[in-house]
């Protein structure tokens, strides 16, 4: 069994750069969301009387990627949002929320109350632009983390240097080779475990102790020294198998 037909939740993946946001309230559950908002480069606004210490940091430290309005919430502040978050502890508050967003076309997430939400939150993991996430439909959000954990375990830098060196990849593949057929056998193969298992070895090869996946996301986006080199010969020795496996499939 599949059990497609009891789920209520659509999966999709919004591209939130530069869009409005609206955060009500700045307690644990609201600091949680503002985190994965600033990664998504949204422009954040938190409205909240009372702010938890965690967002200390971010009231120092000045940016045009977000704002703190410390009052309560009023109407006025759905004025020109595409997405709110109601995480406030009153749950009237987050229900009337709820109400004015849909009047309004905002889709609206209440922190407390999946039912009358338009979306959810998963725990998610990425790797790169991999990006793996997990729902409970709000039956058991600690089983969502607990396999994020398990995911985080599974999921290693390989898969974060393959689909970096595919970004630009896959369009010389698609320009260079005029069979659809024949392009998919080679994403096909690209994607196989065996040459997952291939770009492993040639990771532990490189011995570039990549094992801390923030370090690794330093180190990839690091641009002016030495481990960009060693970074640039890791992608070259991967890309040359890549490289074989177009070769041999080209003439099979
Ligand atoms: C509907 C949803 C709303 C939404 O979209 O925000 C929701 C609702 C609620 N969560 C509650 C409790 C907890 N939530 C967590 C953790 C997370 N909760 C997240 C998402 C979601 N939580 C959405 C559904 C996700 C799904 O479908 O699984 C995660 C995955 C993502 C994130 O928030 O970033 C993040 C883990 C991130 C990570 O670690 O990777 C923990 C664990 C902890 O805190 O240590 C606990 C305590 C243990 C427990 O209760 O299980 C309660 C209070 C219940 C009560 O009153 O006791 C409610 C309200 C209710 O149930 O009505
Ligand atoms: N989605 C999830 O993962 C979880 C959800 N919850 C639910 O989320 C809600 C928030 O939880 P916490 O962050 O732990 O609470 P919290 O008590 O830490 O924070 C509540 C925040 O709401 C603000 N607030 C209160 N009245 C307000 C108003 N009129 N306008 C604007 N802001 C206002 C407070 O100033 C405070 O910053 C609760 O309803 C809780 O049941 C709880 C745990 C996890």
């Amino acid at each position: 069994m599949r059990g497609g037909s009891t789920l209520r939740f659509y999966p999709i993946n919004l591209n939130l750069k530069e869009k409005k946001v609206l955060i009500v309230g700045a307690g644990k559950v609201a600091f949680r969301k503002f985190k994965r908002l600033l990664q998504a480069k949204a422009q954040i606004k938190v409205v909240s009387p009372e702010f938890s210490p965690k967002f200390t940091p971010y009231f120092e430290q000045k940016s045009d990627q977000y704002i703190f309005i410390e009052r309560k919430f009023r109407e006025d502040d759905l004025g020109g949002i595409f997405l709110v978050f109601a995480a406030t502890n009153d749950s009237q508050l987050n229900e009337r929320i709820a109400f004015l967003s849909r009047n309004k076309n905002i889709l609206a997430n209440i922190s407390d109350a999946v039912d009358i939400s338009d979306f959810t939150v998963p725990a998610a993991v990425n790797r790169g632009e991999l990006l793996l996430t997990v729902s409970s439909g709000s039956n058991l959000p600690a089983l969502s983390q607990n396999i994020r954990k398990k995911i985080e375990q599974e999921f290693g830098v390989e898969y974060q240097i393959l689909l970096e060196i595919m970004q630009k990849k896959r369009s010389l593949i698609i320009a260079e080779i005029d069979e659809i057929s024949v392009r998919k056998k080679i994403f096909k193969e690209l994607a196989s475990d065996q040459f997952l298992n291939k770009i492993r070895m040639i990771i532990d090869q490189f011995d570039l102790n990549l094992l801390n996946i923030e370090e690794t996301d330093e180190f990839i986006n690091n641009k002016n020294n030495l481990t960009e080199n060693k970074f640039k010969l890791l992608s070259d020795s991967i890309e040359t198998e890549i490289n074989k496996i177009i070769a041999k499939l080209k003439d099979d």
